[in-house]
């Protein structure tokens, strides 16, 4: 927001009171105006004004009350959806009474006095910082003239009003919610992620490059020690994956190709239902099927055509079978019929014989006895020799075909009883097999035992690869206070107040009061200098004014901090190099204030731009200084302080209300090969993350506050971000969060220090920093990646 954001303001002049109409146009005055913003429907005789004096009044009695413990940040609480959401927001008066409504339900500690910042999003795209107090809205014109305007009456209805803290959430539901990005961003700078394809029955899709977190699935190569890429047809034999996997193929049963699905799967970040939903979405879109190769297709015609002929002869055997069936019934029947022939012509024959033995019994014997004339005997007509003959051979055959039946049903039997010892030994051998998998499941057990033990002696390791960010927690010496923590290891830290009430915190690193600088740098030394090696690397401190950043990173003089140490031991490092390779350290020191870049290492503090082009940073005109010797370290670091503003508030008189980046460019040169390394250390002492109504701060302090908020709030939201994988990381949303995007951005090393006060006074502020340290503890930034090519050249500049 910079002069065009002012354009705006005066092309759609607000109502103006006398009072404003009265001050020159060019007025520095860094304070509340005396406004009339008249809600709808409120009496206009009761005009609320409001003045530096009034404000500070205000503000003194509710801190001498005690009351005042809301931090600003918790303004999302004033925008609870439940109250009627962001664009319930009025006017003043509802903005109050939002805020009071705010108050009743999660901070009672919420004063009607209190700050509460916001951001107005133009439907134009152009964006206003706000801020409510008593019931008041105001927008800052412009982060230099520190000019609070009164909030336009028609711009409510011109856009959308959205608490600091929710800025990201609010862009996301916005129109842009695909894309993820602000309208403003778009209409600011030109953003090279946008873009557009030709699909042939789509038209023109527009296209936008997300910065999206992907979970990579690893495996730990024994062989070379190192971590290395799961190949897809390992990783579906993962029991997860294989899970996920199965659920997607539940639901697509059609889809069959288990590689395909995980390739999604793996494309929408291992979520099935994000998987299932692309497919349903895209499913008949001629793009998505994979073309078939010529093997593949002669294959599926094959297939085709042996599916096809197989079938055919199936036909051919079921009718040769029928056939079969029914020449055998026939066979049957005649042979029975035969057999029944056969046993009458059999009896028959049997009675005839009888007869013929009983008429030979019965002739003569003698010759005088025997008949002279022949005499015609009536024999019974009986079957000829021919019908014998005939007979007998039919009786052979059907005895032949009979064997043939029996032998047919025998072998039949006999393939029958083969299939069932078949089944027998498959139940035998299935039984064996699960004998043989309750032994293999043992064997498991004890491998899975192991390796859960090796699991944790790598889980270092594992840390460093997905290069979570490492959160130290220092708290002040302060022998005066009544201390509210303990330190039940050197992992964990608990706070508790007077009234019983304990809060357990775990970190990386948990330090006492006691702590010496060279213990606190000889923790962070490892991180430090893996920049000499081409790694890009970041240390913060975050904390409450006075809580013992600047002492941790800069240090007094004769006991100096990371700054100082850490530029010592870069160069130490590299001149115990020096045989193999030549290195050159830059300096270069910015001081952000009120969403301005100031080089510091000039003395006229030049205002810097700065260059986003995809994901690099670019700061055109920074001053980079070059140190080789310890002594250069001072001269540069007095030179940048001196340059530096600090603004004095009652907390602490030497506190700042900036950020100050210290980047230390290292470029190594292996004098063998001429590979060149480079990596940037930086460097960062937050300004105080505390509550702005505890620092008194009117007038120009609150335009700080407000920028300290904003790019505080935006590093919370980068952090959560990260954390939650979002598509979306809003780096854009501050000038911290741009110049810190190299280091936060998934190929870096990054190291925070959360600097606590011991002070039970500071109880609410200690357990806020805590929390701020625990969420960016969850971040995995991923894999840190070293800076090295072949020839210079190369390198994106920062
Ligand atoms: N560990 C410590 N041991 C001794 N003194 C300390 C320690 N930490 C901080 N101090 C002292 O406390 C005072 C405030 O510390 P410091 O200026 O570092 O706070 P800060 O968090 O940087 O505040 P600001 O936000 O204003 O920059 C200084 O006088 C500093 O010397």
């Amino acid at each position: 927001m910079g002069s065009g954001a002012s354009k705006k303001a005066e092309s759609n002049p607000p109502p103006t009171t006398s009072t404003q109409r009265s001050r020159p146009s060019n007025s520095r005055r860094a304070d509340f105006q005396e406004v009339q913003v008249r809600p709808s429907g409120q009496d206009p005789a009761h005009k609320a004004t409001l003045s530096t004096s009034n404000m500070s009044a205000r503000q003194e009695s509710s801190r001498e009350s005690g009351g005042s413990s809301h931090r600003n940040r918790y303004a999302r609480h004033a925008a609870d959806p439940s109250n009627g959401g962001n664009n319930s927001l009025q006017h003043g008066q509802s903005a109050a009474a939002t805020s009071r409504a705010g108050r009743s339900k999660g901070r009672p500690d919420l004063q009607d006095d209190d700050v509460v910042f916001e951001t107005f999003v133009h439907s134009n795209g152009r964006e206003f910082v706000c801020a409510v107090r008593g019931g008041r809205r105001y927008y800052l014109d412009d982060w230099h003239s520190h000019e609070w305007q009164p909030f336009p009456e028609r711009w409510y209805s011109e856009g959308r009003l959205v608490p600091m803290d929710d800025n990201s959430q609010t862009r996301s539901s916005g129109s842009n919610q695909q894309n993820g990005t602000s309208e403003s961003t778009r209409h600011s700078e030109k953003d090279d992620r946008e873009g557009y394809l030709k699909h042939p029955k789509r038209g023109r899709v527009e296209t936008y490059l997300m910065e999206e977190r992907h979970y990579v699935h690893f495996f730990f190569d024994r062989q070379t020690g190192k971590w290395l890429r799961l190949p897809i047809g390992w990783e579906l034999h993962h029991s997860l994956v294989k899970q996920m996997v199965d659920h997607v193929e539940e639901a697509l049963p059609h889809w069959g190709d288990r590689a395909d699905i995980l390739a999604l799967l793996r494309a929408c970040n291992y979520n099935p239902d994000e998987c299932i939903g692309t497919y349903l979405l895209l499913d008949g879109d001629g793009w998505l099927k994979p073309q078939r190769t010529s093997k593949e297709a002669r294959a599926e015609e094959n297939k085709d055509e042996r599916i096809e002929h197989l079938t055919r002869k199936l036909k051919q055997l079921q009718t040769d079978l029928e056939t079969e069936r029914k020449s055998r019934k026939e066979a049957e029947k005649q042979l029975s019929e035969l057999e029944e022939k056969y046993s009458k012509i059999s009896a028959e024959a049997t009675s005839a014989q009888r007869q013929m033995e009983a008429m030979q019994q019965s002739r003569p014997k003698t010759a005088h006895s025997r008949p002279k004339t022949p005499v015609a005997v009536a024999v019974p007509e009986g079957p000829t020799q021919q019908d014998l003959e005939l007979l007998n051979r039919k009786v052979k055959s059907l005895r032949k075909s009979h064997v043939h039946l029996k032998m047919d049903m025998l072998r039949n039997i006999g393939s029958v009883g083969a299939v069932i010892k078949d089944a027998i030994k498959a139940a035998a051998d299935l039984k064996k097999s699960d004998v043989g998998s309750q032994q293999e499941l043992e064997e498991i057990r004890s491998l899975y035992q192991k390796e859960a033990l090796q699991r944790r002696l790598l889980y270092n390791q594992l840390q460093e690869l997905r290069g979570n960010i490492r959160v130290f927690c220092r708290p002040r010496r302060d022998d005066r206070a009544q201390m509210c923590l303990k330190f039940p290891s050197d992992q964990d830290i608990m706070v508790s107040t007077g009234d019983g009430s304990k809060k357990m915190f775990n970190f990386d690193k948990v330090y006492n009061t006691e702590v010496s600088q060279e213990q606190i740098f000889t923790d962070t030394q490892p991180i430090i200098t893996s920049c000499v090696d081409g790694y890009n690397v970041c240390l913060l401190a975050y904390g409450q004014t006075g809580s013992g950043k600047t002492f941790t990173m800069m240090g007094p003089d004769d006991n100096p901090g990371i700054n100082i140490r850490a530029i010592t031991e870069l160069l130490k490092v590299c001149s115990e190099r020096a045989e193999t390779k030549s290195y050159n350290l830059k300096v270069s020191m910015v001081e952000i204030y009120n969403e301005t870049v100031q080089d510091l290492l000039t003395s006229d503090a030049r205002t810097l731009e700065l260059q986003m082009v995809g994901n690099v940073v670019r700061i055109p005109n920074i001053t980079e200084m070059g140190v080789s010797q310890v002594s250069d370290i001072k001269d540069l670091m007095k030179l940048g302080d001196s340059n530096r503003k600090v603004a004095s508030t009652k907390m602490n008189s030497t506190s700042s209300r900036s950020h100050l980046v210290l980047m230390i460019n290292v470029e190594g040169e292996d004098k063998v090969t001429g590979a060149i390394s480079k990596g940037v250390l930086t460097l960062c002492d937050l300004a105080g993350s505390e509550r702005i109504s505890k620092t008194e701060a009117t007038g120009q302090r609150l335009v700080e506050a407000a920028a300290i908020n904003k790019s505080l709030s935006a590093l919370g939201q980068v952090f959560s971000a990260l954390r939650e994988s979002q598509l979306h990381i809003p780096y854009r949303n501050s000038k911290l969060t741009q110049i810190l995007r190299p280091c936060l951005g998934g190929d870096a090393k990054a190291c925070l220090f959360v600097n606590i006060s011991p002070d039970v006074k500071n109880y609410p502020e200690t357990c806020n920093t805590l929390e701020f340290g625990s969420n960016a503890r969850q971040v995995a930034l991923g894999q840190a990646k070293q800076n090295i090519q072949k020839r210079p050249g190369g390198f994106p500049p920062r």
